[in-house]
């Protein structure tokens, strides 16, 4: 039996204050919550002050990206060991805003993979496809081929205890949530992947869903037998919403 595990990626969204207010809230509430791994990925800056807030706490953190290199001349990057060093456990890899804003490829995905895990951090590799893609019937192409450009890197056996979130970009911020069928469909397809590399990764994989999740739909999707969490945005800056979510998974 999988865990399931709820992750809030903050985006760009936070201050000092509303982060304190939020993580408040969100410890007041965790006692009810039973059975599913729950993190929260704030902006860089701000993960010193929320590491201090959450510790001694269920709730894990992690970053929204990192860079493949280690150290040296890259102005502006945060190195993975940077952010394991403020005690985070998950990175968020190849976001689909990162994709399609920040140009990031397959290749750049599957190198910062690798330097997730050689870190000690636990990546939450993002998939999915645009809204074109899919009317081109071209969904299991393209999240294949992002895929299989993971599972290239290092061989499956490196995607033991990584996380998979399948965030299909018509979905994310739209309000527009796939169908529980359409997202169990590529949920199994994704495992089915991994499967023919690896069935016991396979097996254990976490799967996470992503693009505009909501406490309204958050049981429906979780219930189907390869949703394994979820990878929540903007119902995650709302303390009662992302613990009525991580109930939902229960
Ligand atoms: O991109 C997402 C999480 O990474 C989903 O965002 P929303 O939940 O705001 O649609």
């Amino acid at each position: 039996m999988r865990r399931a595990l709820i992750a809030g990626n903050w985006k760009m969204n936070g201050s000092r204050e509303a982060n304190r207010e939020l993580l408040d809230g969100i410890k007041a509430g965790i006692g009810e919550v039973s059975g599913s791994d729950l993190a929260v990925c704030p902006p860089f800056v701000y993960i010193p002050e929320v590491a201090e807030q959450l510790a001694g706490t269920p709730v894990k953190w992690g970053a929204q990206n990192v860079s493949h290199e280690s150290s040296g001349a890259f102005t502006g990057e945060v190195a993975p060991a940077m952010v394991r060093e403020f005690g985070c456990v998950y990175v968020i890899i190849g976001h689909s805003e990162r994709r399609t804003l920040y140009g990031e490829t397959d290749e750049e995905v599957a190198k910062k993979f690798v330097a997730a895990r050689a870190a000690g951090l636990t990546p939450i590799v993002c998939v999915g496809e645009t809204l074109e893609e899919r009317e081109q019937d071209v969904t299991e192409d393209v999240v294949g081929r992002q895929m299989d450009a993971v599972i290239a890197a290092e061989g499956a056996a490196a995607l033991a205890g990584a996380v998979i979130a399948y965030e299909p970009v018509w979905a994310i911020g739209t309000g527009r949530t796939a169908t529980p069928e359409q997202a169990q469909a590529v949920h199994a397809f994704i495992r089915q992947r991994v499967a023919a590399k690896d069935a016991n990764v396979a097996e254990g994989l976490q799967i996470l869903y992503g693009g505009s999740m909501k406490p309204e739909n958050a049981a429906e999707l979780m219930a189907k037998p390869d949703i394994d969490g979820g990878l929540i945005g903007g119902a995650s800056l709302k303390a009662d919403q992302f613990l009525a979510i991580a109930k939902a998974a229960n």
